[in-house]
């Protein structure tokens, strides 16, 4: 396969807007800059990849801005110029530097996407994905009442989604759980909590178990295993992880410890697609099911999600939804679209999608060029 040489990387900052507030147990999100990352080989075939991060550091330590911070001072003077075999060699590269595994995804997944397209092949391809089309979940943030959340489950169920998850905190989570269930008897129903519980609410959340759920995730701190393998003792309803899981490692510790049944995988949180992969294949050895989780990501990054979800263990529908329910106009041609709670896996090159210069200048903030690997700090070799 023809390798891969960056002579830029280009760095698009822009900012975009939600169609409607998200609320978790840990803030609302509206509107968020992110960072497009564009990889130019040296052939002149780019690749894309997106900071899934937000402005605030509410979900994990990383913010746009650190993110952006981390790319330039380390890992683009780390790639640029340099002959890369393989993308699953890139973790390896950023290794050096510790966690900020958003900022790695990043240009990681740049350089999957211009790998792909040098050698013409889709992403899904080069790592073994099969699936022609992957299943669509929605993904709820925390309503006013339990009412408005039975009407905004109704609405979604006749649009087709798979799967319905919906974000819980204390306050708002049994009742609305179960308002949910008795409207709905038969959906495949989750909640995702967000760690906003201690193992000292376990009889509280076991009161889940009679609304057959088909996981809880993250019920607990966002860095535990511990308490989690305690909790999956004490509850019926299978536990996932989200943001307990930044690697292979974590993972492999997960399971051995039985903190969970369930893996969430997203891209962002494990540094990329290569270590995404190796926790799929670790999973599907273990038993333990996966799915692909979302960060509200525009275009380029939900086209990253839907390769990924291609491979065969990906059993559980992801939070993937269709572009237009974030985004009034996104920045991909075309925009990603859901069929009967299907979104069909594109048959072209690399993400398989492309982003619209047009739509891109319609959120533009600035625009960086980078191809000098000068540096203010020793990077390895
Ligand atoms: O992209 C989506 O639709 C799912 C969004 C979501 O649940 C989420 C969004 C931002 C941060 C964390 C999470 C989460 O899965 O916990
Ligand atoms: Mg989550």
């Amino acid at each position: 396969m023809k390798t891969i040489n960056l002579k830029e990387v280009r760095l698009h900052h822009i900012n975009v807007s939600l169609i409607a507030p998200f609320t978790t147990s840990f803030g609302t999100m509206e509107n968020k800059d992110v960072c497009l990352v564009e990889v130019v080989d040296e052939s002149g075939v780019s690749g894309w990849g997106e900071t899934v991060t937000s402005n605030e550091p509410y979900y994990n330590e990383e913010t746009t801005e650190t993110a952006v911070y981390m790319l330039k001072d380390f890992f683009i003077p780390r790639l640029l110029h340099r002959e890369i075999g393989h993308p699953s060699e890139v973790h390896g590269m950023l290794e050096f530097v510790r966690r900020n595994n958003i900022a790695k995804a990043a240009i990681e997944t740049a350089i999957w996407d211009a790998f792909a397209k040098k050698n013409g092949l889709s992403i899904a391809e080069l790592i073994g994905g099969t699936k022609k089309e992957i299943e669509s979940g929605k993904s709820i943030g925390i309503q006013e009442s339990p009412e408005v959340l039975v009407k905004k489950v109704d609405q979604y169920v006749r649009e087709g989604f798979r799967k319905i998850k919906v974000k819980i905190k204390p306050g708002a989570d049994i009742e609305y759980m179960r308002a949910v269930r008795e409207a709905f008897p038969d959906i495949a129903l989750m909640a995702d909590a967000n760690s906003a519980y201690t193992l000292d609410d376990a009889d509280h959340l076991k009161q889940l178990d009679e609304l057959d759920l088909l996981m809880i995730e993250q019920p607990l701190a966002h860095d535990d295993i511990i308490d989690h393998a305690k909790l999956q003792k004490q509850i019926k309803t299978p536990v996932c992880l989200d943001e307990s899981i930044h690697s292979y490692e974590d993972a492999r510790k997960a399971i051995e410890l039985g903190s969970c049944r369930i893996i969430n995988i997203k891209i962002g949180r494990v540094g990329g697609l290569q270590e995404s992969k190796r926790i799929h294949d670790l999973c599907m050895e273990n038993g333990i099911d996966v799915w692909c989780g979302g960060m509200l990501e525009t275009g380029v990054g939900r086209a990253h999600n839907i390769q990924m979800t291609t491979l065969p263990n990906f059993t559980i529908p992801g939070d993937t939804a269709p572009s237009s329910h974030y985004w009034t106009e996104d920045i991909v041609t075309p925009e990603i679209e859901m069929h009967n709670g299907l979104i069909r896996v594109p048959d072209g090159a690399g993400i398989g999608y492309e982003v619209d210069p047009q739509k891109l200048a319609k959120v533009i903030r600035s625009e960086e060029r980078i191809t000098s690997t000068e540096t203010p700090h020793p990077i390895p070799n």
